[in-house]
């Protein structure tokens, strides 16, 4: 197996690599904090956290030591790594250099790219960068291998696995973030031989999802995720600790009294991850009939929705409080947005739709997370306008473009009509507008902070929002024998009978219709946009119908 690579003679000690080792647990225990925090994860709480530091104790013992320290590495090459810039961060004020030092994490970034996709790898890195300091690092610095392929036993190649050590060293950092998902195994190894933390990309997006879910659904759907993530892990713990449990007594204090529980252990956190994995999909699929049937009324009321789809840090949250005054979060963060936030809002001729605002994408976002956002696209996936925001200030439009046309074809959503529109206007001069325009002819430019044009988006959603049919129950007057033939004439009679009041009717119209109605629609209150053509409230003149 992948965990296997370590010859024993590494397993001697090396307490550095020990050190990371704990601060590994950190990341662990953090990841597995917030569910405990939550009260609703059994599966490493009381006794089970015991036998988690257990394990990792275990590993501790097994990965103690590296075959080099770092300073053995020749140092050829050095220039063979390239630096990222703008990666620096300078600490603004005291109060922020206290929180850093207290829970932030020095991190130095590692990517690597093929020849011909640097740019595409920078703009990676420097996502990266926005992901990890939304997590809350500190990044000191980026650097990129050019390489065919990922190294696959320590994902950058040997040589510059001793740069990068040195790198690490020089800088004070305490962490390394690979630009990737990496192999168990790659990331031990790179743990042994730059003697920091290593965590990849996936780890450190399912931490911001982590510290931003809010609603139920949104963390049961992180914990799962996370969980997901953590089981092919825990095996590699488990590995290392059962092989650890033959022998190696007395090699480092920390694997003493932790060895005896191995693979046992370990199989038992495996079963109850498996048995929190099953619980919290339930809870989950119990949740999603929950909003299927609030998505049900809606459709049922024929009110039309729109979904607002986009790039993380897009500005679809500050788009839809400018069209609706939400008061939704909006944060200069990437994944601001966990949850989907519905709101009612009407067009300028008061017919109503509904508006969601939705979790934002990623490039390389976990298979985890699609699967466990799934539901929560489901608002994407019903949608009958999505209106697609684009940061027009981003380096690279045209890849979040894809990104998110990806995820929406991913959810079945490549049939619905799609307006997009290029947010962030008044940050890009004409030139750029011109570029976009290529890219998109028929995009709308807006700015959510400006309000710029946010008037011609609201037309083109009008112009595309179906024009829903209201159902309603009525009784006509003998006298009013007109109105009978204009609704089988413009609308659509469902049902008639003949009582003493009149005729009574089922029939479908259109809202804009409504008003020639008042006063004979039986529960008004019950009729979606009847509000709308009430006196004082009218937005067409009275009875005008709709050609
Ligand atoms: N200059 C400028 N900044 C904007 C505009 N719209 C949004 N922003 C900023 O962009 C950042 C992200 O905005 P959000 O509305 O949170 O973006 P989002 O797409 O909802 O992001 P997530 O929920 O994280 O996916 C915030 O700092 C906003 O203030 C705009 O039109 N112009
Ligand atoms: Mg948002």
């Amino acid at each position: 197996m992948l965990d296997d690579d370590r010859t024993p003679e590494t397993d001697a000690a090396g307490h550095d690599a020990h050190e990371s080792r704990h601060r590994d647990d950190d990341v662990v225990a953090r990841v597995l904090g917030h569910a405990e925090g939550r009260r609703s994860a059994t599966v490493f709480s009381g006794d089970q956290a015991g036998g988690r530091a257990q394990a990792l104790q275990a590993d501790d013992a097994a990965a103690t030591g590296t075959t080099d320290d770092g300073a053995q590495f020749a140092r050829e090459e050095r220039a063979g790594l390239r630096r990222v810039d703008g990666l620096s961060t300078e600490l603004e004020d005291v109060t922020e250099v206290e929180y850093r030092q207290l829970r932030l994490e020095r991190a130095v970034l590692i990517g690597v790219y093929r020849a011909g996709t640097l740019e595409d790898a920078e703009n990676s890195l420097h996502e990266l960068a926005a992901l990890a300091e939304t997590a809350g690092a500190e990044v000191l610095d980026g650097v990129l291998q050019r390489r065919p392929n990922p190294d696959p036993a320590t994902y950058l190649g040997r040589g510059k696995v001793a740069e990068l050590a040195d790198i690490v060293a020089s800088l004070g950092a305490d962490t390394v973030v690979a630009d990737t998902e990496l192999a168990p195994s790659q990331r031990r190894a790179l743990e042994d031989a730059v003697k920091v933390k290593v965590i990849d990309r996936t780890a450190v997006i399912l931490d911001i999802f982590s510290q931003h879910a809010k609603s139920r659904e949104g963390k049961a759907q992180v914990e799962l995720a996370q969980l997901e993530y953590l089981l092919p892990r825990l095996r590699g713990w488990g590995q290392s600790m059962s092989r650890q449990a033959g022998g190696q007594v007395g090699s480092s204090g920390a694997g003493m009294g932790s060895r005896g529980p191995g693979e046992t252990k370990i199989e038992l956190d495996r079963r109850r991850i498996h048995t929190r994995m099953a619980k919290l999909r339930r809870q989950i699929a119990g949740m999603k009939s929950a909003r299927d049937t609030k998505r049900q009324e809606r459709e049922r009321n024929a009110v039309p929705s729109v979904a607002i789809a986009g790039y993380t840090n897009a500005g679809k949250s500050s788009l839809l409080n400018r069209i609706t005054k939400a008061g939704v979060l909006v944060e200069n963060q990437l994944f601001a947005t966990l949850d989907a936030t519905v709101r009612r809002t009407e067009t300028e001729d008061g017919r109503p739709y509904t508006i969601a605002d939705t979790v934002g994408f990623v490039r390389n976002l976990p298979h985890q997370l699609v699967e466990a956002f799934r539901s929560t696209l489901e608002e994407v996936q019903n949608a009958d306008v999505l209106v697609h925001v684009v940061d027009a200030s981003h380096p690279d439009p045209a890849a979040q473009l894809s990104t998110v046309r990806d995820v929406i074809a991913d959810v079945d959503g490549r049939d619905i009509p799609e307006i997009v529109a290029f947010n962030k206007s008044d940050l890009v001069g004409p030139e750029r507008e011109l570029e976009l325009r290529a890219l998109v002819p028929d995009a709308v430019f807006v700015s959510a902070r400006t309000g710029a044009r946010v008037e011609e988006l609201l037309e083109r959603i009008a112009g595309t929002l179906p024009t829903p049919e209201v159902e309603l129950d009525l009784v006509v007057p003998y006298s009013r024998g007109d109105l009978v033939s204009y609704l089988h004439d413009r609308g659509a009679v469902l049902s008639s009978e003949h009582i003493a009041d009149g005729t009574r009717l089922r029939a479908r119209v259109h809202p804009d219709q409504l008003g020639l109605f008042d006063g004979l629609i039986e529960h008004p209150e019950l009729v979606p946009g009847f509000e709308a053509t009430r006196p004082g409230v009218r937005r067409r003149p009275a009875g005008t119908p709709r050609d």
